[in-house]
């Protein structure tokens, strides 16, 4: 996750649309420093989890599938996790490997139980066979073995993830500069620690290692908070859902500056209470207010990476 963390800095650092805000940064840093906000993973309830090697299946083929739910505005990602769980408890097998190479855009919907094509649906159906083919082949079919097989590190997991299958490999280039921001891959590890608990499969030497999840809900908290100025021109077009392009410099800009502010905003904690927080943590209280806030305009991107 060091290549996550330097190559957003870099960002931030040659940004032209997005300025990342020290004196908002301080406020949000001072107002939460005394109790740091801890929201309850699967506060919604929304999760499956038996405690056991299939919860690792249920979140990999959730994280492989957990992006752009926006371009159908009754769609959210309570949607999908309660959708596959309740396909789960209905049967066993549904992400047995077999099964995963199979499934059609038709088969993914009926399995959500959602009445109309899903956004980018070809790419979902995609992405499960590649998860399905790959697991076969490198990890006996199971998502289990690939997180037993890193020891207790986050970071290894995020690298074996991204080497192992295409999709994970949320990257671009910026000003000629090769950015990694891997959000899927760092939910995963950031699910397994927050649904087993920091035990099991959820045991992470390193999970402090993990940053936030650059997707399109924290950006615009971060923006709110005052935490994140936007140029007039992005403050407008966002404000008028005009689609940004993937890997559009403004685009990386809104990711990589938030990951780096909370980056910034971890250390402040840190040094103000001598308090160790986690970008996870962060992450989840940010999030949370996000989606807490119907009115909230976030940045739109046809995108596979979040
Ligand atoms: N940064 C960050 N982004 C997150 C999550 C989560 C869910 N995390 C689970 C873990 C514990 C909790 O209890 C949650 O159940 C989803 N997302 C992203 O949000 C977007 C969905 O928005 P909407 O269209 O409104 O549903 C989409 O890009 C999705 O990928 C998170 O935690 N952090």
């Amino acid at each position: 996750m060091e290549e996550v963390r330097a190559s957003s800095a870099w960002v931030a650092g040659h940004s032209s649309h997005v300025t990342v805000d020290s004196s908002g940064i301080e406020k949000v840093a001072e107002s939460i420093k005394d109790s740091i906000p801890k929201v309850e993973w699967d506060y919604e309830g929304i999760h499956y989890f038996d405690n056991g090697p299939l919860t690792v299946q249920y979140l990999f083929v959730l994280d492989a599938l957990n992006f752009c739910f926006w371009p159908d505005k009754d769609l959210s990602y309570d949607h999908l996790a309660s959708g596959l769980k309740a396909a789960l408890q209905n049967d066993k097998s549904v992400f047995d490997v077999d099964r995963l190479q199979k499934y059609t855009g038709r088969e993914l919907r009926e399995l959500l139980k959602w009445p109309k094509p899903l956004p980018l649906e070809d790419e979902r159906v995609r992405l499960m066979h590649e998860i399905g083919l790959e697991l076969e082949r490198s990890f006996e079919g199971k998502a289990s073995n690939m997180v037993e097989s890193c020891g207790k590190s986050a970071a290894k997991l995020v690298a074996l993830i991204a080497r192992h299958f295409p999709g994970f490999r949320d990257h671009t280039v910026y000003k000629g500069h090769q950015v990694f921001l891997y959000k899927r891959a760092q939910i995963f590890a950031a699910d397994l620690w927050g649904a087993f608990k920091g035990q099991n499969y959820g045991e992470f030497d390193d999970i402090g290692s993990v940053t936030i999840f650059a997707d399109y809900i924290v950006p615009a908290v971060l923006q709110q908070l005052g935490v994140l100025r936007y140029s007039s021109a992005l403050a407008s077009s966002i404000e008028s859902n005009c689609e940004l392009g993937s890997g559009s410099e403004e685009e990386v800009e809104l990711r990589a500056c938030s990951i780096y502010a909370v980056e910034k905003m971890r250390d402040l904690i840190r040094k103000k209470s001598g308090k160790q927080v986690l970008s996870v943590e962060l992450d989840l209280w940010l999030w949370s207010l996000g989606v807490q806030c119907p009115s909230l305009h976030h940045h739109r991107t046809l995108s596979i990476y979040y």
